[in-house]
């Protein structure tokens, strides 16, 4: 695996590309960086013969950048209107905050948050770390969803800690039943910026 390979014009990182060179070139990267081929073992247990690793996209210079923009651009163009923005640790945890950074460059008051995978038993005994999410209205963000059940882990801790979940949004959808079943238990839309077959893994 060489260099990544820069698009035309995006020459510095500081630069802010379009919508549409974001999506292309966040798509470019998740294929080169991101997809392994090959059998493998799921969160869920369940066995696929491919695996999309999003942190290898969500913690990468660049690519970090895009994660906010697109993601950012989802979540808006759904006509989705939110505080904050966050999931499950720790898949979760770049997603929300590279959010968070570009609604900042663009003056927006966005909030992240980690949603811990139990709550912590001493301190604040917390399961939601960050700013309050009481009576605000939050976004409950993925890397990827195979089966779900981490995207609901979070909205049920959410809802506990009294936040108001708008959407949940991931980064890549596996075409494994995911939205359907979040969308049907949790009752808000499942967005997500990618494919399976955006990604050529049909
Ligand atoms: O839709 P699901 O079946 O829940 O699978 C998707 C989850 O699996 C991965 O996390 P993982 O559980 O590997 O944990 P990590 O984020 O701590 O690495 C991924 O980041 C999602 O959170
Ligand atoms: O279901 C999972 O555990 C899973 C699938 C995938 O493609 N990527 C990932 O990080 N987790």
């Amino acid at each position: 695996m060489g260099a990544p390979i820069r698009l035309g014009n995006m020459t510095n990182l500081s630069d802010t590309p379009t919508i549409e060179e974001a999506r292309e070139r966040l798509r470019q990267l998740i294929s080169e960086l991101a997809v392994v081929r090959g059998k493998v073992t799921l969160a869920s247990g369940k066995e696929a013969d491919y695996y999309v690793d999003l942190r290898r996209i969500t913690l990468h210079h660049e690519a970090s950048r895009l994660v906010g923009q697109v993601m950012l651009d989802l979540i808006d163009s759904a006509g989705i209107e939110f505080d904050a923005a966050g999931g499950l640790t720790m898949g979760a945890d770049p997603v929300g905050h590279a959010i968070m950074r570009t609604a900042g460059d663009n003056d927006r008051a966005i909030d992240t948050f980690v949603v811990r995978k139990a709550q912590k038993s001493y301190g604040m005994g917390r399961q939601v770390e960050g700013p309050s999410v009481v009576g605000r209205r939050v976004v409950a963000v993925e890397d990827t969803s195979t089966t779900g059940g981490s995207a609901l882990t979070a909205v049920e801790a959410l809802r506990n800690a009294g936040a108001e979940v708008v959407a949940v949004a991931v980064i890549v959808d596996r075409a494994t039943g995911a939205k359907e079943h979040i969308e049907e238990i949790a009752g808000v839309p499942c967005l997500y910026a990618y494919s399976k077959s955006d990604l050529g893994l049909d």
